[in-house]
């Protein structure tokens, strides 16, 4: 409860809803564009404003941002508006820029914070200012590099540091833009409970449809707040005109949305408590299970070793796979569930053996 409360202090941005929210344009592109996104963002009772001023592009030839002609755009409109203003930066020059403009926070983004080298030069120039920095997560899934970022801001005398998940590259298309990956900002709420933990939901979602539906997960697993890209005209904005929504859409967002607390005061919990306790039950029956099919692994594996057959077989193995996801299907259990599981259950028992084999 003290790490939450601190929370608040730290970064006396939350609405009545205990909610925190950064919007503004993907892009600042022309002064007025700015002042007006602005004004109607003061109106939706968002406090901070975001704009992008240096963008960094997957290719070359895309609108690579105004770059520090932006900056008194975006330190005017604020302070007219009552707004805390926020840009990304990227290197030394970057920050020295935003911080002779008075921008009020600072952001790494996720193509810098892959980068130790980048993130100690942003790190060692704004020592001594303790200016607050939000840092995006790296765009591979790696919680070590996230909080590696976190963690060089704060040998440099950084003590308001937020983190922004706003999910992984990909190979494959899917639905996401970004795949969300929660396990990875769960596992950084588990390391640092202390951290304000912000979503990013127009970069994970990449189109402002799934923009409602990915904050109220991000909500729902007690995330602080989002990160949404907000433009008057979001169709014709310069970058990422797809996942940007409208000023009017956020503010019905914002009321949409349902914050949920891990424990609700003055409920009746007795009901629920049963259904952990049975939980617990399951759960060791299936850890039960797990060690007694182990066991007959290292069995298997002893007779491989006296019949010199290999470790891995795959044709059994195929075939095992396959029924479990039959069988699983047939359960109501999904089969992309049911293929991880079994593909741990498989790789365990392939380190047994492996273990037996050759006498570890
Ligand atoms: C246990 C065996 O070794 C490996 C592990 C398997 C498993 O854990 O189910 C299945 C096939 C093999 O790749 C086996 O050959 O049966």
């Amino acid at each position: 409860m003290s790490v939450i409360k601190n929370k608040y202090t730290t970064w006396p941005f939350f609405n009545e809803k205990k909610l925190l929210t950064i919007a503004g344009p993907c892009s600042a592109e022309t002064e007025d564009q700015v002042y007006e996104i602005a004004r109607k963002i003061a109106e939706t009772g968002v406090k901070i404003f975001r704009a992008g001023v240096w963008k960094p592009r997957t290719r070359p030839g895309s609108f690579e941002g105004v770059g520090k002609e932006a900056l008194p755009w975006i330190k005017k409109a604020t302070r007219d508006f009552g707004l805390k203003s926020t840009v990304e930066v990227a290197n030394r020059q970057h920050v020295l820029d935003a911080l002779e403009a008075g921008i009020d926070i600072l952001w790494i983004g996720a193509r810098t914070t892959v980068n130790p080298f980048a993130v100690q030069e942003i790190a060692e120039t704004i020592k001594g200012t303790d200016i607050p920095v939000l840092v995006k997560n790296p765009v591979n899934p790696d919680v070590d590099l996230w909080i590696g970022a976190i963690e060089r801001l704060e040998n440099a005398g950084i003590t308001r540091i937020g983190a922004v998940h706003r999910g992984v590259s990909q190979f494959n298309k899917s639905v996401y833009r970004n795949r969300p990956e929660w396990e990875m900002a769960i596992e950084l709420k588990k390391q640092r409970p202390d951290l304000l933990l912000i979503c990013d939901p127009s970069h994970i979602t990449g189109k402002r449809e799934l923009v409602p539906l990915v904050s109220q997960i991000a909500l729902d697993l007690m995330f602080d707040g989002l990160m949404i890209e907000t433009h008057i005209t979001p169709e014709e904005a310069w970058s990422d005109a797809r996942q940007q929504i409208t000023p009017e859409t956020l503010k019905e967002l914002l009321k949409e949305l349902i914050v949920r607390d891990e424990f609700p005061h003055g409920i009746e919990l007795s009901g629920f408590e049963d259904l952990r306790n049975t939980i617990n039950d399951i759960d060791n029956q299936l850890i039960g299970l797990l060690s007694q099919r182990m066991n007959i692994v290292n069995d298997i594996a002893r007779f491989k070793k006296e019949h010199n057959m290999s470790i891995f077989q795959e044709n059994r193995w195929n075939q095992l796979l396959e029924e479990h996801l039959g069988y699983g299907a047939s359960k109501g259990l999904n089969r992309e569930f049911i293929r991880k599981i079994f593909n741990t259950i498989h790789s365990e028992s392939i380190e047994r053996q492996s273990s037996v084999l050759h006498n570890k």
